[in-house]
């Protein structure tokens, strides 16, 4: 992270919280969705402010959405709303433009990520106040996963749709979440770059960490959270709201 050593490094988190949540199927945006009885930005933005690290804060909202706009606007002025895009790497990338070119390092979260506890951003803090350029927050992964291809179209049984292929060594597998830190210079760079990905390589992109890997930077692990689940399904917001209600939250687990 490219700071003088006698003054704290400037972090600037972006919120990706521009998706349509088709797997909740709310029919309403998903940080929209009530959580405990409040929009899940609410929570999101909550968490980012309990960190206490942010000098700027920029949240992809979807396009033209005015709740999630004046939801920001409830927030002190570090925060500022911004339309999202179509994908998550695009929403990324207008908040991105609307954070302060000045910053040392950003962090990118998942508004769908409501109930990071405080540590979790602290950990991806330091790493990068320790050096890092790129670091992201990850548990052990619990089941075991198969790498998997669709059976051939001419094989005679039909007994199911895939075969399995092998089997990663579990141990060295982490499930991987936000907030993800990068040196600003670098998570910029990394996103102009993946504007000339053809269609394919656009599409297999699922987290910022991956852009920096293509451009060989070596990205460092921190521990992660159970209590930082992405709330993508029904059953993660009956979980969310458990944990809510347990008054647990924003507490390690
Ligand atoms: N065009 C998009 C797509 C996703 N996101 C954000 O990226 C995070 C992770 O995405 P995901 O959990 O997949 O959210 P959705 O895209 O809303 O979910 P779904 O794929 O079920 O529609 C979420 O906070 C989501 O709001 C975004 O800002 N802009
Ligand atoms: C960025 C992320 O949360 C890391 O696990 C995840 O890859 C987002 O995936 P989604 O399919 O956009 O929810």
């Amino acid at each position: 992270m490219s700071t003088t050593p006698s003054r704290p490094p400037r972090i600037g988190v972006v919120v990706v919280a521009g998706g349509s949540g088709q797997r909740l199927g709310y029919g309403m945006p998903k940080a929209q969705v009530p959580l405990a009885g409040e929009p899940m930005l609410v929570h999101a933005l909550r968490a980012v402010q309990a960190a206490d690290i942010a000098a700027a804060i920029a949240v992809a909202v979807p396009a033209g959405d005015t709740l999630m706009r004046s939801i920001c606007d409830r927030f002190p002025a570090t925060v500022s709303a911004v339309d999202g895009g179509a994908t998550r790497p695009e929403s990324v990338r207008a908040a991105l433009r609307a954070l302060p070119a000045d910053l040392d390092a950003v962090l990118v979260h998942d508004a769908a990520r409501a109930l990071t506890p405080p540590e979790v951003f602290h950990r991806v803090a330091a790493a990068l106040a320790a050096g890092a350029s790129a670091v992201i927050p990850a548990i052990p992964v619990v089941d075991t996963v198969k790498d998997t291809a669709p059976v051939r179209e001419s094989a005679e049984s039909a007994v199911a749709a895939r075969l399995v292929t092998g089997t990663p060594d579990r141990s060295r597998l982490r499930a991987v979440q936000t907030p993800q830190g990068f040196d600003a210079a670098l998570l910029r760079r990394a996103h102009e770059a993946a504007l000339s990905f053809d269609k394919d390589t656009a599409a297999a992109v699922t987290d910022d960490a991956m852009l920096v890997e293509s451009l060989g930077t070596e990205v460092y692990v921190v521990e992660g959270s159970q209590l930082s689940l992405k709330i993508t399904t029904p059953l993660d917001l009956v979980l969310a709201e458990a944990i809510l209600a347990g008054g647990n939250h924003r507490q390690e687990d």
